[in-house]
């Protein structure tokens, strides 16, 4: 008992200096959202959100419990070997300190962009950042300055005044996505094609990896 106590400590004090991270899952594929879509990047997934939007596709992520506390240099070390551009989601990816992981990533010459609701102070060092707000945990206010892209899923007609007011937070060369939320993709992707069209400083995301049955 003493002895396991022990070990949790030490394996707490990795985590919080982010040099440990509960690693849910690690992919190679293609990025399917937003500006990168169709980059290949090598995607790590770290476990761990209390956001809870209902519609969440990766709600075994929440739980951080779950997911084994993972050496981050490891992390990198596939990364390296795998690609040239690495995607860091979750799971809210920023509860976690991704400066360590993000300085060897870039010390390996790879590209590190994330996948954040923005609920959770910034860290990390960033080639691209896609802010995505949610309405249960708003953005901190830093994040918004800092988004290179801004990714807001429409789920029913009220989310496009939240998108809007999103968007004016976010710095003017922010690029400006609307991407349907997948299990009510038929009903929304049609209002949100005649909504760009309307509004034509948005772009619309689809989740291209899920029609292409890739990861
Ligand atoms: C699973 S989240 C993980 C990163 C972070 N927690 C976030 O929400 O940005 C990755 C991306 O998928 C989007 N997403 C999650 N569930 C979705 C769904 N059912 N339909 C469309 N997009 C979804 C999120 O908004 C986010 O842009
Ligand atoms: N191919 C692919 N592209 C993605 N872009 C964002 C994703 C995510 O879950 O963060 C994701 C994902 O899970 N798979
Ligand atoms: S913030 Fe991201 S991971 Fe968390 S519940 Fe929402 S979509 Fe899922
Ligand atoms: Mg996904």
């Amino acid at each position: 008992m003493y002895i396991c106590s022990m070990i949790n400590k030490e394996i707490q004090q990795l985590i919080n200096k982010g040099e440990m991270l509960p690693l849910m899952e690690e992919f190679y594929t293609i990025q399917g959202e937003g500006f990168y879509t169709g980059k290949a990047a090598y995607f790590i997934r770290i476990g761990g959100c209390d956001v809870g939007c209902h519609w969440c596709d990766v709600k075994e992520s929440w739980n951080a419990k779950l997911h084994p506390p993972t050496k981050t240099d490891l992390i990198v070390k596939n990364a390296a070997e795998n690609a040239n551009t690495v995607v860091v989601t979750g799971g809210e990816p920023l509860m976690w300190s991704l400066d360590y992981l993000t300085k060897m990533l870039q010390k390996n010459n790879l590209k590190t962009h994330i996948e954040t609701s923005g609920a959770y102070p910034l860290s990390g060092f960033w080639n691209w950042i896609c802010l995505s707000p949610k309405k249960t945990k708003l953005p901190l206010a830093p994040i918004y300055s800092e988004a290179h892209e801004l990714k807001m899923i429409i789920y029913n007609k009220n989310d496009f005044k939240f998108a809007e007011e999103q968007a004016s937070k976010v710095n003017e060369n922010c690029e400006l996505f609307l991407q349907p939320e997948w299990s009510n993709r038929e009903k929304m992707t049609p209002l949100i094609v005649d909504y760009v069209m309307k509004n034509p400083k948005w772009k619309i995301s689809l989740q291209t990896h899920k029609y292409l049955n890739i990861p």
